[in-house]
């Protein structure tokens, strides 16, 4: 049985790709659009070969809004939109901003008007810890709740601070002019999950992270360094104000944030809360020095690294309080640290050239017993 249809934009990436598995696991349909300019096709056998269903895929840049109309055409029981599609890497942006905007800020906005012109009304959208910056500059903020004043410190965390307050400003205007002409204003909802940082892979080492090019994330560079891709890990800055000098961010199992969507869009579903707003965070913060040492430990040896210069755009702590949706959501990280790093290096091990090679004879045995 079939409980409902979603589009998931991004969903070839990462976290998208790990949402679209969870969502098929809860008997949703799913058809991912994607223009794999970070991502490979190669993940959707994955997802097959782990929950025996597979999502479509249609090849589509989400700036294309010809494109997207057609996908909306060719699947009208879509009722619902997960967006993941975005470029995503803070350093980055602060380099080549424009492009950021335009991915992410007018992409977005070529999926909300063609959402609009389709009649699909539930957002899920892909927000971040960054649109909170330095919480650290008010008092009693970290771990951070939802109600923590905005305010990016970089070009990334500006366009998904955008993206936030252009859905809030749609949504709401589309329950306005529903109830005006005496209509459902109920089916217009937005989830902005803010999320802190994604590790890890499936526990089978058949899907996980696959980078396209230089990864700028801390876990994917790790595990390059654990492979002999990357001679060593460069330390952004040790002179930070935490325990040991470096910074530090709230890691969560890619498992845990993958269910937080299908529960968000449950929530929506069910509750029609309009717009709502949600950290997924563990709410236990961890240093880069205790990444490194805790992926060490995983694979077994003492990682090198040297340390630099802080990166532009970088903050001391983002950790959540993710107090809102563990109530409101019954939504809670289950998974621990051991699990995310223990669960990367089998993948990586595994699967050193990522989706480009064969999963190992085992797993594809042992998966279809
Ligand atoms: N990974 C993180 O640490 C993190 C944390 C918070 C929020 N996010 C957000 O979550 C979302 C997914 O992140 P991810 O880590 O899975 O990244 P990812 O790069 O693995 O996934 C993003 C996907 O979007 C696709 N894409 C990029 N531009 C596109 C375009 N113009 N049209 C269609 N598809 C396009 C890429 O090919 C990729 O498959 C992003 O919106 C990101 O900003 C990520
Ligand atoms: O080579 C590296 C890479 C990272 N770091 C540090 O490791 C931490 C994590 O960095 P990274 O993995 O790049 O994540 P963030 O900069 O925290 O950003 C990620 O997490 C955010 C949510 O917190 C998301 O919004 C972003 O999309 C995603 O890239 C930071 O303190 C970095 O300075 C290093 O020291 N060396």
């Amino acid at each position: 049985m079939v409980v409902g249809s979603v589009l998931v934009t991004g969903g070839t990436g990462y976290i998208g790709s790990f949402t679209a598995l969870a969502l098929l696991e809860a008997d949703y349909k799913v058809v991912i659009i994607d223009n794999l300019y970070n991502s490979s096709p190669e993940v959707i056998n994955r997802i097959e070969l782990i929950c025996g269903k597979k999502p479509e895929y249609i090849q589509c840049d989400v700036t294309d809004e010809k494109k997207l109309d057609e996908v909306f055409e060719k699947h009208p029981d879509i009722d619902n939109v997960i967006h993941f599609a975005a470029l995503k890497a803070v350093g980055e942006s602060g380099e080549v901003p424009l492009e950021y905007y335009r991915v992410n800020v007018y992409g977005s906005l070529c999926l909300l008007r063609s959402m609009q012109r389709h009649n699909v009304t539930n957002i899920v959208f892909s927000s971040s810890a960054t649109v909170y910056g330095d919480a650290t500059r008010f008092e009693n903020m970290i771990p951070i709740p939802e109600t923590c004043p905005l305010g990016p410190t970089n070009p990334y965390g500006n366009t998904k601070f955008g993206v936030e307050t252009m859905i809030t400003d749609h949504v709401n205007a589309e329950r306005g002019n529903a109830k005006k002409a005496g209509k459902d204003e109920k089916k217009f909802n937005a989830a902005l999950l803010r999320y802190f940082n994604p590790a890890g892979s499936h526990p089978s080492g058949i899907m996980g992270e696959d980078p396209q090019g230089v990864p700028y994330n801390l876990l994917p560079l790790l595990a390059q360094v654990a492979v002999g891709k990357r001679e060593k890990l460069l330390v952004f800055g040790d002179d930070y104000a935490s325990k040991d000098g470096t910074a530090i961010r709230d890691y969560i199992h890619i498992l845990d944030l993958a269910r937080g969507h299908t529960v968000a869009l449950n929530y929506l579903r069910s509750h029609s809360p309009g717009v709502r707003a949600w950290n997924l965070g563990t709410g236990k913060g961890s240093t880069v020095y205790e990444m490194i040492n805790a992926f060490s430990a995983a694979v077994g040896r003492k990682l090198p690294y040297e340390v630099v210069g802080r990166r532009a755009g970088d903050v001391l702590n983002l950790t959540a309080n993710a107090t809102r949706a563990n109530t409101e959501l019954g939504w809670k990280a289950e998974r621990t640290l051991e699990d995310a790093c223990e669960d990367l290096w089998r993948w990586t091990e595994n699967n050193p050239q990522g989706y480009r090679q064969e999963p190992p004879k085992e797993f594809l045995e042992r998966l279809k017993k």
